[in-house]
Protein backbone atom coordinates (compact mmCIF):
# COMPACT_ATOMS: atom_id res chain seq x y z
CA UNK A 1 0.00 0.00 0.00
CA UNK A 2 2.28 2.50 -0.97
CA UNK A 3 1.98 3.88 -4.95
CA UNK A 4 -0.22 6.54 -5.75
CA UNK A 5 -3.44 5.45 -7.09
CA UNK A 6 -4.15 9.55 -7.86
CA UNK A 7 -2.45 12.76 -7.32
CA UNK A 8 -2.97 16.59 -7.12
CA UNK A 9 0.09 19.13 -7.48
CA UNK A 10 -0.37 22.69 -7.14
CA UNK A 11 -4.11 22.17 -8.16
CA UNK A 12 -6.34 25.94 -9.11
CA UNK A 13 -10.08 25.80 -9.31
CA UNK A 14 -11.86 29.22 -9.93
CA UNK A 15 -15.73 30.05 -10.30
CA UNK A 16 -15.55 33.35 -12.20
CA UNK A 17 -13.91 35.47 -9.67
CA UNK A 18 -14.35 33.22 -6.45
CA UNK A 19 -11.18 31.19 -6.06
CA UNK A 20 -11.86 27.79 -4.30
CA UNK A 21 -8.94 26.16 -5.07
CA UNK A 22 -5.77 27.21 -4.52
CA UNK A 23 -2.27 25.27 -4.53
CA UNK A 24 -4.32 22.08 -4.19
CA UNK A 25 -1.14 19.10 -3.31
CA UNK A 26 -1.79 15.59 -1.97
CA UNK A 27 -1.69 12.00 -2.95
CA UNK A 28 -3.98 9.00 -2.44
CA UNK A 29 -1.94 5.57 -1.72
CA UNK A 30 -3.69 2.33 -3.36
CA UNK A 31 -5.27 0.39 -1.22
CA UNK A 32 -5.84 3.28 1.60
CA UNK A 33 -9.65 4.16 2.90
CA UNK A 34 -8.77 8.53 2.38
CA UNK A 35 -11.03 11.09 4.04
CA UNK A 36 -10.91 14.08 2.64
CA UNK A 37 -12.43 16.70 5.12
CA UNK A 38 -12.93 20.35 5.33
CA UNK A 39 -16.14 22.73 5.99
CA UNK A 40 -18.56 23.55 3.63
CA UNK A 41 -17.67 24.94 0.83
CA UNK A 42 -14.58 24.23 1.32
CA UNK A 43 -14.28 22.53 -2.53
CA UNK A 44 -14.53 19.18 -1.52
CA UNK A 45 -16.96 18.26 -4.06
CA UNK A 46 -15.49 20.25 -7.02
CA UNK A 47 -12.20 18.05 -6.16
CA UNK A 48 -14.05 15.31 -7.05
CA UNK A 49 -15.38 16.65 -10.07
CA UNK A 50 -12.44 17.48 -10.74
CA UNK A 51 -10.37 13.74 -10.53
CA UNK A 52 -13.71 12.68 -12.77
CA UNK A 53 -13.30 15.23 -15.71
CA UNK A 54 -16.33 16.53 -14.30
CA UNK A 55 -15.07 20.08 -14.12
CA UNK A 56 -11.74 21.53 -15.38
CA UNK A 57 -8.64 23.46 -13.53
CA UNK A 58 -6.71 26.20 -14.00
CA UNK A 59 -3.94 25.40 -13.19
CA UNK A 60 -1.53 22.18 -11.84
CA UNK A 61 -1.01 18.48 -12.10
CA UNK A 62 -3.55 15.89 -11.45
CA UNK A 63 -2.95 11.78 -12.20
CA UNK A 64 -5.49 9.27 -11.84
CA UNK A 65 -4.16 5.52 -12.34
CA UNK A 66 -0.61 6.19 -12.77
CA UNK A 67 -1.25 8.60 -15.79
CA UNK A 68 -1.91 12.32 -16.27
CA UNK A 69 -5.90 12.88 -15.75
CA UNK A 70 -5.72 14.32 -20.09
CA UNK A 71 -4.47 10.97 -21.13
CA UNK A 72 -7.25 8.74 -18.93
CA UNK A 73 -9.39 6.87 -21.48
CA UNK A 74 -12.93 5.17 -20.97
CA UNK A 75 -11.51 1.88 -19.76
CA UNK A 76 -9.72 4.12 -16.76
CA UNK A 77 -12.71 5.45 -15.84
CA UNK A 78 -14.39 1.79 -16.17
CA UNK A 79 -12.46 0.82 -12.78
CA UNK A 80 -13.44 4.05 -10.92
CA UNK A 81 -16.78 4.08 -9.14
CA UNK A 82 -18.54 7.31 -7.62
CA UNK A 83 -21.43 8.23 -5.31
CA UNK A 84 -22.46 11.94 -5.04
CA UNK A 85 -25.45 13.59 -4.47
CA UNK A 86 -26.17 13.93 -8.35
CA UNK A 87 -25.98 9.90 -8.56
CA UNK A 88 -28.95 9.51 -10.84
CA UNK A 89 -31.70 6.98 -10.03
CA UNK A 90 -34.76 6.70 -12.10
CA UNK A 91 -38.10 7.34 -9.57
CA UNK A 92 -40.00 4.99 -11.53
CA UNK A 93 -38.19 1.69 -11.53
CA UNK A 94 -37.03 -0.12 -8.39
CA UNK A 95 -34.47 -0.25 -6.45
CA UNK A 96 -32.94 -3.42 -8.01
CA UNK A 97 -34.05 -2.29 -11.83
CA UNK A 98 -32.02 0.61 -10.94
CA UNK A 99 -29.06 -1.27 -9.92
CA UNK A 100 -29.18 -3.82 -12.49
CA UNK A 101 -29.73 -0.88 -15.09
CA UNK A 102 -25.97 0.46 -13.72
CA UNK A 103 -24.94 -3.27 -13.54
CA UNK A 104 -25.78 -3.12 -17.19
CA UNK A 105 -24.26 0.12 -18.15
CA UNK A 106 -21.34 -0.94 -16.61
CA UNK A 107 -21.52 -4.20 -18.73
CA UNK A 108 -21.12 -6.66 -16.17
CA UNK A 109 -23.76 -9.19 -15.33
CA UNK A 110 -26.99 -8.44 -12.47
CA UNK A 111 -24.77 -11.30 -10.10
CA UNK A 112 -23.50 -9.20 -7.87
CA UNK A 113 -26.72 -7.21 -7.49
CA UNK A 114 -28.75 -9.61 -5.08
CA UNK A 115 -25.66 -9.56 -2.50
CA UNK A 116 -25.16 -5.63 -2.93
CA UNK A 117 -28.86 -5.24 -1.87
CA UNK A 118 -28.51 -7.55 0.95
CA UNK A 119 -25.41 -5.39 2.71
CA UNK A 120 -26.79 -2.89 2.33
CA UNK A 121 -29.95 -3.28 3.85
CA UNK A 122 -32.15 -3.50 0.96
CA UNK A 123 -33.33 -6.68 0.28
CA UNK A 124 -36.67 -6.75 1.26
CA UNK A 125 -37.38 -3.70 -0.43
CA UNK A 126 -35.50 -4.60 -3.91
CA UNK A 127 -38.88 -4.19 -5.71
CA UNK A 128 -39.96 -0.94 -4.28
CA UNK A 129 -40.14 2.12 -6.68
CA UNK A 130 -37.19 5.00 -6.00
CA UNK A 131 -40.10 7.32 -5.69
CA UNK A 132 -41.77 5.49 -2.80
CA UNK A 133 -37.51 5.22 -1.13
CA UNK A 134 -36.49 7.41 2.32
CA UNK A 135 -33.05 9.57 1.60
CA UNK A 136 -31.76 6.61 2.99
CA UNK A 137 -32.78 4.04 1.26
CA UNK A 138 -31.84 6.47 -1.92
CA UNK A 139 -28.32 6.67 -0.89
CA UNK A 140 -27.86 2.90 0.05
CA UNK A 141 -28.85 2.01 -3.80
CA UNK A 142 -26.69 4.99 -5.51
CA UNK A 143 -24.32 3.19 -3.21
CA UNK A 144 -24.69 -0.23 -4.42
CA UNK A 145 -24.98 0.83 -7.90
CA UNK A 146 -21.84 2.79 -7.48
CA UNK A 147 -20.50 -0.85 -6.55
CA UNK A 148 -21.68 -3.39 -8.92
CA UNK A 149 -18.63 -3.16 -11.15
CA UNK A 150 -16.54 -3.75 -8.35
CA UNK A 151 -14.55 -0.89 -8.47
CA UNK A 152 -10.91 -0.24 -7.24
CA UNK A 153 -11.27 3.14 -7.14
CA UNK A 154 -13.91 4.38 -5.13
CA UNK A 155 -15.15 8.16 -5.12
CA UNK A 156 -17.79 8.39 -1.82
CA UNK A 157 -19.46 12.26 -1.81
CA UNK A 158 -20.81 12.26 2.45
CA UNK A 159 -21.90 8.13 1.78
CA UNK A 160 -23.72 8.23 5.25
CA UNK A 161 -25.06 11.44 5.12
CA UNK A 162 -28.85 10.64 6.17
CA UNK A 163 -28.32 7.40 7.28
CA UNK A 164 -29.69 5.74 10.69
CA UNK A 165 -26.89 4.52 13.20
CA UNK A 166 -27.48 0.90 11.89
CA UNK A 167 -27.05 1.67 8.17
CA UNK A 168 -24.15 4.29 8.62
CA UNK A 169 -22.71 0.69 10.62
CA UNK A 170 -23.07 -1.32 7.13
CA UNK A 171 -21.85 1.11 5.04
CA UNK A 172 -18.42 1.31 7.69
CA UNK A 173 -18.29 -2.52 7.00
CA UNK A 174 -18.58 -2.42 3.35
CA UNK A 175 -15.80 0.01 3.27
CA UNK A 176 -14.03 -2.29 5.58
CA UNK A 177 -14.63 -5.36 2.98
CA UNK A 178 -13.19 -2.84 0.01
CA UNK A 179 -10.17 -2.16 1.80
CA UNK A 180 -9.95 -5.74 2.92
CA UNK A 181 -10.16 -6.47 -1.38
CA UNK A 182 -7.33 -3.57 -2.38
CA UNK A 183 -9.92 -1.09 -3.32
CA UNK A 184 -9.13 2.63 -2.69
CA UNK A 185 -11.61 4.75 -1.24
CA UNK A 186 -11.64 8.63 -1.72
CA UNK A 187 -14.52 9.83 0.88
CA UNK A 188 -15.76 12.94 2.25
CA UNK A 189 -17.68 13.31 5.75
CA UNK A 190 -18.42 16.04 8.16
CA UNK A 191 -18.46 13.59 10.59
CA UNK A 192 -15.10 13.48 12.27
CA UNK A 193 -16.08 10.27 14.57
CA UNK A 194 -16.27 8.33 11.22
CA UNK A 195 -13.10 9.64 9.87
CA UNK A 196 -11.30 8.28 12.37
CA UNK A 197 -13.31 5.00 12.42
CA UNK A 198 -12.68 4.37 8.79
CA UNK A 199 -9.67 6.53 7.39
CA UNK A 200 -6.73 4.94 7.19
CA UNK A 201 -5.34 8.52 6.57
CA UNK A 202 -7.09 12.27 6.28
CA UNK A 203 -6.60 15.29 4.39
CA UNK A 204 -8.09 18.86 5.97
CA UNK A 205 -8.76 21.30 3.15
CA UNK A 206 -8.78 24.67 4.53
CA UNK A 207 -8.56 27.90 2.40
CA UNK A 208 -8.10 25.95 -0.81
CA UNK A 209 -5.67 24.00 0.00
CA UNK A 210 -4.31 21.07 2.64
CA UNK A 211 -4.26 21.98 5.84
CA UNK A 212 -3.02 18.75 6.71
CA UNK A 213 -2.40 14.83 5.71
CA UNK A 214 -1.61 12.31 7.70
CA UNK A 215 -3.18 9.52 9.90
CA UNK A 216 -6.07 10.44 12.53
CA UNK A 217 -3.65 9.18 15.35
CA UNK A 218 -0.81 10.85 14.00
CA UNK A 219 -2.70 13.86 13.86
CA UNK A 220 -4.68 14.19 17.43
CA UNK A 221 -0.76 13.07 18.75
CA UNK A 222 0.26 16.03 17.07
CA UNK A 223 -2.15 18.71 18.10
CA UNK A 224 -1.81 17.30 21.38
CA UNK A 225 -2.06 19.54 24.53
CA UNK A 226 0.85 19.75 26.81
CA UNK A 227 -1.53 18.18 29.34
CA UNK A 228 -2.36 15.33 31.52
CA UNK A 229 -5.55 14.88 33.98
CA UNK A 230 -4.73 12.98 37.40
CA UNK A 231 -7.61 11.68 39.07
CA UNK A 232 -6.37 11.36 42.74
CA UNK A 233 -8.41 9.60 45.74
CA UNK A 234 -8.87 13.25 48.22
CA UNK A 235 -7.75 16.13 45.97
CA UNK A 236 -9.87 15.48 42.81
CA UNK A 237 -8.50 15.90 39.23
CA UNK A 238 -5.23 17.44 39.40
CA UNK A 239 -3.94 19.56 35.81
CA UNK A 240 0.03 18.43 34.99
CA UNK A 241 1.97 19.45 32.24
CA UNK A 242 3.85 16.45 30.23
CA UNK A 243 6.79 18.13 31.68
CA UNK A 244 9.47 16.44 33.56
CA UNK A 245 9.00 18.06 36.64
CA UNK A 246 5.26 17.69 36.61
CA UNK A 247 5.49 13.75 35.54
CA UNK A 248 8.11 13.17 38.54
CA UNK A 249 5.03 14.38 41.25
CA UNK A 250 3.14 10.78 39.71
CA UNK A 251 5.56 8.59 41.70
CA UNK A 252 5.19 10.87 45.02
CA UNK A 253 1.55 10.68 44.50
CA UNK A 254 1.34 6.97 43.48
CA UNK A 255 3.39 6.31 47.31
CA UNK A 256 0.91 8.18 48.87
CA UNK A 257 -2.10 6.04 47.32
CA UNK A 258 -3.64 8.95 46.01
CA UNK A 259 -3.11 8.28 42.41
CA UNK A 260 -6.41 6.83 40.73
CA UNK A 261 -6.28 7.22 36.95
CA UNK A 262 -3.51 9.26 34.31
CA UNK A 263 -5.23 10.94 31.38
CA UNK A 264 -3.65 12.13 28.57
CA UNK A 265 -5.36 14.73 27.19
CA UNK A 266 -5.50 14.30 23.65
CA UNK A 267 -7.74 16.04 21.37
CA UNK A 268 -10.59 14.45 18.85
CA UNK A 269 -10.42 14.98 15.26
CA UNK A 270 -13.20 16.76 15.50
CA UNK A 271 -10.52 19.39 17.60
CA UNK A 272 -8.29 19.17 15.43
CA UNK A 273 -10.16 19.99 12.45
CA UNK A 274 -11.71 22.98 14.62
CA UNK A 275 -8.14 23.92 14.81
CA UNK A 276 -6.79 23.93 11.44
CA UNK A 277 -10.09 25.20 9.46
CA UNK A 278 -10.93 27.28 12.59
CA UNK A 279 -14.95 26.94 11.54
CA UNK A 280 -17.76 25.07 12.43
CA UNK A 281 -18.58 21.87 10.49
N1 LIG B 1 -20.76 25.17 -10.70
C1 LIG B 1 -20.45 26.11 -9.79
N2 LIG B 1 -20.52 27.41 -10.09
C2 LIG B 1 -20.17 28.37 -9.19
N3 LIG B 1 -19.73 28.11 -7.94
C3 LIG B 1 -19.65 26.81 -7.59
C4 LIG B 1 -19.99 25.74 -8.48
N4 LIG B 1 -19.79 24.56 -7.84
C5 LIG B 1 -19.33 24.88 -6.61
N5 LIG B 1 -19.25 26.22 -6.45
C6 LIG B 1 -18.77 26.92 -5.25
O1 LIG B 1 -17.49 26.38 -4.93
C7 LIG B 1 -17.33 26.27 -3.53
C8 LIG B 1 -16.97 24.84 -3.18
O2 LIG B 1 -18.10 24.01 -3.40
P1 LIG B 1 -18.08 22.46 -3.11
O3 LIG B 1 -19.43 21.94 -3.43
O4 LIG B 1 -16.92 21.86 -3.80
O5 LIG B 1 -17.82 22.46 -1.53
P2 LIG B 1 -17.86 21.26 -0.50
O6 LIG B 1 -16.61 21.33 0.29
O7 LIG B 1 -18.14 19.98 -1.22
O8 LIG B 1 -19.10 21.69 0.39
P3 LIG B 1 -20.17 20.77 1.24
O9 LIG B 1 -19.40 20.19 2.37
O10 LIG B 1 -21.17 21.79 1.70
O11 LIG B 1 -20.73 19.75 0.30
C9 LIG B 1 -18.64 26.76 -2.91
O12 LIG B 1 -18.46 28.09 -2.52
C10 LIG B 1 -19.63 26.64 -4.04
O13 LIG B 1 -20.63 27.63 -3.91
Amino acid sequence: MSAAILSMEAVGLSFGDKRVLDNLTFSVRRGEVFGFLGPSGAGKTSTIKLLTRQLSRDGGRISLLGRPLERATEADYERVGILSDTSALYDRMSIADNVELYARLRGVGRRRVPMLLQRLGLAEDAKTLVKHCSKGMRQRAALAAALVHEPELLFLDEPTSGLDPAARAEVHKLLADLRARGATVFLTTHDMAEAETVCDRVAILADGAIAACDDPDELKLRYARNRIAVRTRTRGTLELSKDPADVAKLPELACAGELLAVHSDEPNLEEVFLELTGREF
